[in-house]
């Protein structure tokens, strides 16, 4: 009997890390575009999940954005059946009415059909086939823009979706392993275009900053941006639960917060406070950013008598009687 490949292994024992820390029982549910890392991770999946006792199925979306794409889903539909993946299903996704350019609308679009299939058919869990090499994609990307400890803990290995729990399994693992682990196995990955369309800053950091930052650095940089991924994760995870017990300290019966309590918290602590209640006031995630933040912060800490601090959705935020107090300028009726 041949020798397994060593990247086919090691993307199977990262399947079933990920497949044994989930707690429903159900089938997991592969998001697959036929790229190499979804492929190997579906393929991966077909042979590790029923080993645990587990149906696994997969969905590819088709956004009907470029020629041959319903060809590229059928393809990929094809090939599941044949690796005994079940339910199997292509879903095509109209982006022509989204808002947003075409990249933004298309993954919109495909999350929103992912997580109403993984719903539909009771999936315990929907893996993605993101890499390291996404990881340290995102990480620089988020650097570059300055999106701070939150952008900088890049994605996390799982999360909620709405109703659908999302994993992302190959996190640790390189996009060199999956295009070898398809090889190993005869698997033929679709090559998606917009991956190297220089119109894209991910497509230009994946090929041109990253390979400089090798060059210059050494091949380690790769595995360490994604570990420093994980260690600002860990620390984010941390500060966040030391917010949620600060929160609880400073409100007062009112609604509003009290500034005495605000102004004795570690600044890290105080602005995720201030970030947390902005959101339990309306404030859309979205429209949120660290300048609406940096407002209230400075009703506590830089205070000189100043007027509101002014939040999304037209949010008027007073310091009065050493509170901070909303008013909104529309309440319901
Ligand atoms: N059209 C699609 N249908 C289903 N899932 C998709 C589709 N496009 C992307 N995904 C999922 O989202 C993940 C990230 O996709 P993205 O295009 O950002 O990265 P990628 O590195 O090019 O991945 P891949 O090599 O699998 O295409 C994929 O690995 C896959 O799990």
């Amino acid at each position: 009997m041949a020798a397994l490949a060593p990247p086919v292994a090691a993307i199977r024992r990262a399947v079933r890390r990920a497949l044994t820390t989930l707690p429903d029982a159900g089938p997991v549910l592969v998001a697959c575009s036929g790229g190499a890392d979804s492929l190997a991770l579906a393929a991966a999946t077909a042979f590790v999940a029923p080993r645990l006792g587990r149906p696994a199925g997969l969905v590819t979306v088709d956004h009907g954005l470029q020629e041959g794409s319903a060809r590229r889903a059928t393809a990929v539909v094809d090939w599941a059946h044949t690796a005994g993946l079940a339910p199997v299903e292509a879903i095509r996704v109209d982006v022509s009415e989204r808002p947003g350019g075409p990249e933004a609308a298309a993954r919109e679009a495909r999350y929103q059909a992912l997580t109403e299939a993984a719903g539909r058919l009771g999936a315990a869990a929907l893996l993605t086939g993101h890499t390291r090499d996404d990881q340290a994609e995102t990480v620089l990307l988020a650097l570059a823009r300055g999106a701070g400890p939150r952008g900088l803990a890049g994605m996390p290995t799982r999360r909620w979706l709405g109703e659908a729990l999302l994993l992302r399994p190959l996190l640790e693992v390189s996009r060199e392993q999956t295009r070898a682990a398809c090889t190993a196995l005869g698997l033929a990955p679709w090559t998606d275009p917009h991956n190297t369309d220089p119109a894209y800053a991910r497509a230009r950091v994946r090929s041109e900053v990253l390979p400089a930052l090798v060059r210059a650095l050494g091949p380690g940089v790769l595995d360490n941006l994604a570990r420093t991924a994980r260690l600002v994760a860990a620390d984010t995870a941390a500060l966040d639960e030391q917010a949620t017990v600060a929160l609880d300290g400073v409100r007062h019966p009112d609604g509003g917060l009290c500034v005495g309590g605000l102004a004795g918290l570690a600044p890290a602590v105080r602005g995720r406070v201030l970030h947390v209640w902005a959101r339990e006031l309306g404030a859309r995630p979205g429209a949120l950013s660290h300048r609406h933040v940096d407002a209230l912060e400075a009703l506590v800490t830089g205070w000189r008598g100043q007027g509101a601090a002014y939040l999304p959705g037209g949010l008027q935020v007073f310091r009065r009687a050493g509170r901070l107090t909303v008013v909104d300028p529309c309440p319901p009726a």
